[in-house]
């Protein structure tokens, strides 16, 4: 069960190296900015033999030097064609599938595969151990009568536990896991007896000979007052039967049927189902429909295809307004001069209207998003009473037995199946695969697949090395897809009828793969189409770069285009995307999103760049636009003081001259520029940045760094996690963080948003210190920072807000416990300041969010 992984095959997200890649890994998807390397030593003959597809002069210079790794292959590879096939940049995906292809069979590439494809690699595979190991700790958990331990002993028991398998270990033993835990759900307080009645049903499906299944849905049935059901006194009378077919002690089962039949006037006769909700609850089971209360992610598809032509090619105008109408009555789509097609207002919209809902057409959660929400409906799992996960592997979870019975994209058996491979490979890779297989065979045709189809790649306008990249990403995902499909088919998977079955999903990739399958091309093209309109899945409340649950196409979401100044906000629930307007919409007038960092966050020529390089646009939007570009509100949340100060007062900023080198500049979080003061022109010499702000901007760095060290340590510490460092080491963390400030002060404009980075440092600090005042000091001035950089109403100021009223409570606390009537006004002071940053924070929070945050 060792994970051979190390040393073999790397799958790098290197962490984002300067403020741009930060908001873009933060904003929306990072660029697919991997790097993916398939680090093995090859022969020489290994390596010719790999090459042979490619005649190419760059592909053979290249297999001359020691080949190390497949990435630089397809580099080489991929240049030499392109070079030959100049224009054809697609032409580069087929060779290098090719390439991986072969390499999966050949000697070295075959650990490779073996490691993507493993079928016991821990963590995504069956263990019977650990479900004993859980299942008897759930058990004296339950002795002790901690049932909400006891549940989470019996759950993780499920997830280990491969249902599919018959026998004693397989689905008789996850038959009584959902049973306990049913018995645990009923006695939590509150009792959980929905989620009981479903663990119930999952018993009864998993062992039909199992009478106390049956026992136990009576019995959660009848608490939850449905005794008078017919359905109830049937599982109790089936119960009652295997009970006493079994010779076993039949006592409380008769005594349930005696008072069943009391219940309901000793009327019904034996045998008699009729419906019930137990009954109901597991044909939700078996129909596997739409899943807790949420459409499934086929429904927008179905929806807009009521009413659309079928047929090939891109949809016609009235088509694509059909789909728009389904998701967003009040929106028209409208051909605008500089940006293609774009939503608008059909009609006057107010502010804080949720304009567009809308479920996502293919998607993939991230590493996150697996540990933390459903598969199928993205719901948190942290709202579920109990998770439930795939019947055959621990790696899908998902808050519904109907959710897991309605995953469209994993299936017990099925090639996504207990392997590794759809963990390790990017999550942008397997959203691609899903979108690639999704529009050639899940409803290809509809509408809404065309118009999916049609949506832009930009292919054309890609830099040469990062087509190079997607095309590696692309052939490694195809070639694993075709393997896994190929072991799926031939890995003597039991065969089970019915929808999701092992036998069925064998049938469904035999299917695709006879009408042709996936093509590596598809799987690029689909990188490329999620790369210009997939949206980063977040939750509510966003914490930061590396917050992505999922990674999603929104068919109707992705026709928005973007301002750096937008005028609708958008939200997840679950996986559905809402789009809410915070400011009033003339009708006809767009509606513009923002796709990475808004007006503010960075100069525009950062954000100029960014979207430059991500989406192929220039952007004009007004905060962009030459009059405002490089004017002091731009520059001044990067820059530094102006050069002149203090023999002037001039209050402008300057961005240090390009001849600074961009990595230098990284380091202190600063872009490159003019190098003159945006208002009176002055110049920052090189000889003065070098001589005198690089050493105390590096030294202010190194400080801030060794005091996050020691904050982050004394956390862990306070965690219980790490050894204890003391107030002696918070002190020292305070004052290398006020030495810090006082050096980024002098040189830094005093409206860089660095400085309120350093501020909400020592706020922090203090806060460990157990001085609230204090914090709640560097608080305020770090949103004084904010506002200037933001635009009015601003989320960023708002949750800045919401921290510094909790500052403020916390001091308030404080200062009454102090005592005396210096402490009470003090308290009150501090409470009243409080509850005005919340009313102000709430303002805009509803507004953009509608109080889901
Ligand atoms: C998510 S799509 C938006 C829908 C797209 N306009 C269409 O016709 O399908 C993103 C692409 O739209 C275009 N776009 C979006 N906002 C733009 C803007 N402000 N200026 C210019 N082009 C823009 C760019 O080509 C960008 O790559």
């Amino acid at each position: 069960m060792a994970h051979p992984l190390k040393g073999a095959l790397q799958l790098m997200t290197p962490t984002p190296p300067n403020t741009v890649e930060a908001a873009k890994a933060a904003c929306i998807l990072p660029a697919f900015s991997f790097d993916l390397t398939l680090d093995l030593e090859l022969s020489a003959e290994e390596a010719q033999s790999l090459a042979q597809p490619f005649a190419e002069p760059a592909c053979l210079s290249m297999t001359r030097t020691p080949a190390k790794c497949l990435r630089r292959r397809l580099a080489a590879t991929a240049c030499g064609m392109g070079i030959r096939l100049s224009g054809l940049a697609t032409c580069f995906v087929a060779p290098a599938a090719e390439a991986v292809g072969k390499a999966i069979q050949a000697p070295g590439f075959a650990d490779v595969a073996a490691v993507l494809l493993a079928p016991n690699v821990q963590g995504c595979a069956a263990d019977e151990e650990h479900v004993a190991s859980c299942k008897a700790r759930g058990t004296a958990a339950f002795g002790r009568g901690q049932y909400r331990q006891a549940a989470l002993l019996f759950s993780q028991a499920l997830q280990y536990c491969d249902e599919t398998s018959g026998g004693a270990g397989g689905a008789q033993l996850a038959a009584r896991l959902y049973c306990n835990r049913a018995l645990c759900l009923s006695k939590e307080g509150p009792p959980r007896l929905e989620a009981a009645l479903h663990d119930s049903s999952c018993a009864i499906a998993c062992d039909r000979a199992f009478a106390k299944g049956w026992y136990r849905r009576a019995c959660t049935a009848r608490a939850l007052g449905r005794g008078a059901s017919p359905g109830t006194l049937h599982d109790a009378r089936r119960a009652l039967q295997l009970l006493q077919e079994q010779q076993a002690d039949a006592g409380e089962a008769a005594a349930l049927v005696a008072e069943l039949e009391a219940e309901q006037g000793a009327a019904a006769d034996g045998g008699g189902a009729g419906s019930s909700a137990a009954a109901g609850a597991e044909g939700a089971l078996a129909n596997g429909g739409a899943a807790n209360g949420h459409a499934s992610p086929s429904e927008i598809e179905e929806a807009a295809a009521a009413g659309g032509a079928a047929g090939g090619g891109a949809p016609n105008a009235a088509e694509v307004q059909r789909l728009v109408a389904a998701a967003g009555p009040a929106l028209v789509v409208q051909q605008t001069e500089d940006a293609g097609r774009g939503l608008s207002a059909a009609e006057e919209l107010p502010a804080g209207r949720d304009v567009l809902a809308e479920q996502p057409f293919a998607f993939a959660l991230t590493k996150l998003g697996r540990r933390s929400v459903c598969s199928t409906c993205l719901a948190p799992l942290a709202d579920a009473p109990a998770p439930y996960y795939c019947r055959r592997c621990p790696m899908p979870a998902y808050c519904t037995p109907a959710c897991r019975a309605a995953d469209p994209f994993h299936q017990p058996g099925g090639p996504e199946c207990g392997r590794p491979w759809t963990v390790l490979l990017p999550a942008e890779a397997v959203a691609a695969l899903r979108l690639a297989r999704r529009l050639r065979f899940g409803g290809a045709g509809s509408p809404a697949a065309r118009h999916v189809a049609s949506l832009g790649t930009h292919f054309a306008e890609l830099d040469p090395t990062e087509v190079v990249q997607l095309a590696a990403l692309a052939a490694v995902t195809h070639a694993t897809w075709r393997q896994a499909v190929a072991e799926a088919r031939g890995g003597g998977a039991p065969a089970e009828a019915g929808p999701g079955s092992p036998a069925a999903v064998e049938g469904q990739a035999a299917d695709e793969e006879a009408r042709g399958g996936v093509t590596a091309e598809g799987v690029l093209e689909a990188l490329c189409r999620l790369q210009i309109n997939g949206l980063a899945v977040v939750p509510p409340q966003r914490r930061g770069s590396d917050d992505r649950l999922a990674l999603a196409l929104y068919p109707v979401g992705s026709l928005m285009n973007h301002s750096c100044l937008p005028n609708v906000s958008t939200r997840f629930e679950g996986g559905k995307l809402v789009v809410r307007t915070v400011e009033a919409v003339p009708a006809g007038e767009p509606l513009l999103h923002c796709y990475g960092p808004q007006a503010g966050e960075m100069t525009a020529a950062q954000r100029g760049l960014l979207l430059l390089q991500q989406y192929h646009f220039a952007c004009r939007c007004s905060a962009c636009a030459g009059a405002a570009a490089g004017q002091l509100a731009d520059v001044a949340p990067a820059g530094l003081r102006c050069p002149a100060v203090p023999a002037s007062r001039c209050e402008g900023a300057v961005l240090p001259t390009r001849t600074v080198p961009a990595g230098v500049l990284h380091r202190y979080q600063l872009p490159a520029g003019s190098g003159a003061c945006c208002a009176c022109g002055a110049r920052l010499g090189i000889e003065r940045w070098q001589e005198q702000l690089q050493p105390e901007l590096q030294s202010a760095a190194e400080a801030h760094a060794a005091a996050a060290a020691v904050l982050e340590q004394q956390e862990r510490q306070q965690q219980g996690t790490a050894p204890a460092g003391g107030a002696a080491a918070v002190q020292q963390a305070v004052r290398a963080l006020r030495q810090c400030l006082r050096q980024r002060q002098q040189h830094l404009h005093p409206h860089n948003l660095l400085l309120g980075a350093t501020h909400d440092a020592l706020a922090h600090a203090w806060h460990i210190a157990g001085n609230d005042e204090a914090a709640a000091q560097h608080l305020r001035h770090s949103l004084a920072v904010l506002e200037h950089s933001y635009p009015p109403g601003s989320t960023a100021a708002a949750f800045q807000r919401r921290q510094l009223a909790q500052a403020l409570r916390l001091a308030a606390a404080a200062a009454a416990a102090a005592g005396g009537s210096g402490g009470a006004a003090a308290a009150e002071a501090l409470l009243a300041e409080a509850r005005q940053a919340e009313e102000a924070a709430d303002a805009v929070l509803a507004l953009h969010f509608n109080g889901a945050v």
